[in-house]
């Protein structure tokens, strides 16, 4: 039998993408389709990290076509690429980072570079080129929690630095710029010109998502940052209790009034699973974080729990996403960072799309 190009499309038109919720045509990722005779091949463009996922996308895609009477031998090709995405506007790109998320938190503690490092090493396990800039001024953790705590970055040219490189992740923190143990005091200016220098000077390269773990609060060093630094989006940390949450809504506000979209909340130490008896306990009170973003019309990324394993694996240099991979709890971190790649990915689609091409060639 011989295939029309409609037929394809209208059965390639059925099939929903899991993660967007969109079938794959109108989502513009079908590329470059060929029917010969009853044969078709066509490319498959995600435009969101998903290794783990292209082969159960090309199963499904195969599946659906396999439906169609008489038709031949079907070659799909799955793969990701992800593009630039627009900032605040008058805020120029930095060259080497095609997408900068600020993971922000209203106040200290709440587990914020501990949700940084994972969701970096998250989108890392799903085929993309992350770096992690720790600009917790504060506190700086991620040395330690990527393990090359002590290290220095290299300058080939005394101005600017190569990031350290840590489980594929390219990292820069200001802890790697001063001595540990040195309490250091910064007023607001010098800490933004610090952090600005250090985001500038850095020798980022060819990344698909700079991840940066924000200084905890919302005063004139974080606003001034999500003023200067071209963010994509940015992703809100916030335990479950009252005083978190009303925190939580001040960095909310900070980022819209900056001009920069949320996209999404993670509630961390949202619930406590005792490791004796697998007794359940809601110890920071329970559902605030849907409700806050039911309340500002946000999306709910997702939700941790307070769990030791969490604690320990970052503590000694090996985020559960690394550590565990293949565990419960890695899987969330997985979750919340297809949800945010996601989210990203459909910030551009108005901007870069064309309609797949279609070529039917006799037989
Ligand atoms: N879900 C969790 N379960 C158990 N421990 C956690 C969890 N999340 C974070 N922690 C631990 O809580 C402590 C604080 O976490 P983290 O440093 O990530 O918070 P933060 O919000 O970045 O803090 P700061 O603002 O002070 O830098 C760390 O010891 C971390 O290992």
């Amino acid at each position: 039998m011989s295939l029309d190009q409609q037929t394809v499309t209208d059965v390639l038109k059925q099939v929903i993408d899991p993660n967007t919720g969109k079938d794959f045509v109108s989502a513009r990722s079908v590329r470059n389709v060929v029917v010969k005779g009853a044969d078709v091949a066509f490319e498959l463009e995600l435009g969101y990290p998903a290794k783990s996922q292209h082969e159960p996308i090309r199963a499904l895609l195969a599946d659906a076509l396999a439906a169609v009477p008489g038709i031949g031998r079907v070659d799909i090709k799955v793969s990701s690429k992800v593009v630039a995405h627009s900032v605040q506007h008058g805020v120029k790109l930095l060259p080497g980072v095609r997408n900068i998320i600020a993971v922000a938190s209203g106040k200290g503690g709440v587990g914020k570079s501990t949700t940084s490092v994972n969701l970096a090493l998250a989108l890392s396990a799903e085929g993309a080129r992350v770096g992690i800039l720790d600009a917790d001024i504060y506190g700086p953790s991620q040395p330690q929690m990527l393990g090359i705590g002590g290290q220095r970055p290299k300058s080939e040219d005394g101005k600017t630095m190569i990031p350290l490189e840590a489980y594929g992740l390219q990292a820069m923190s200001i802890g790697f710029l001063i001595e540990q143990d040195t309490p250091m005091v910064w007023r607001g200016p010098m800490a933004t010109q610090a952090l600005n220098q250090m985001l500038k000077d850095t020798v980022w390269d060819d990344l698909d998502y700079l991840i940066i773990d924000m200084p905890p609060g919302t005063g004139d060093i974080q606003l001034t940052l999500s003023q200067s630094v071209p963010v994509t989006g940015a992703v809100i940390v916030t335990t479950p209790q009252d005083i978190a949450l009303l925190d939580a809504r001040k960095g909310l506000k900070m980022f819209e009034k900056v001009g920069v979209p949320i996209l999404g909340v993670v509630e961390n130490m949202s619930i406590h699973i005792c490791s004796k008896c697998g007794h359940e306990e809601h110890i920071f009170g329970q559902g605030g974080g849907e409700k806050m973003c039911t309340d500002f019309n946000i999306p709910f990324l997702g939700a941790l729990p307070l769990d030791i394993q969490i604690r320990s694996e970052a503590d000694s240099g090996a985020p559960t996403v690394v550590s565990d991979p293949d565990g419960r709890i890695a899987a969330i971190y997985k979750q919340i960072a297809r949800k945010v790649a996601v989210r990203i990915a459909e910030k551009s689609k108005d901007m870069t799309h064309k309609f797949p091409s279609i070529v039917i060639k006799s037989s």
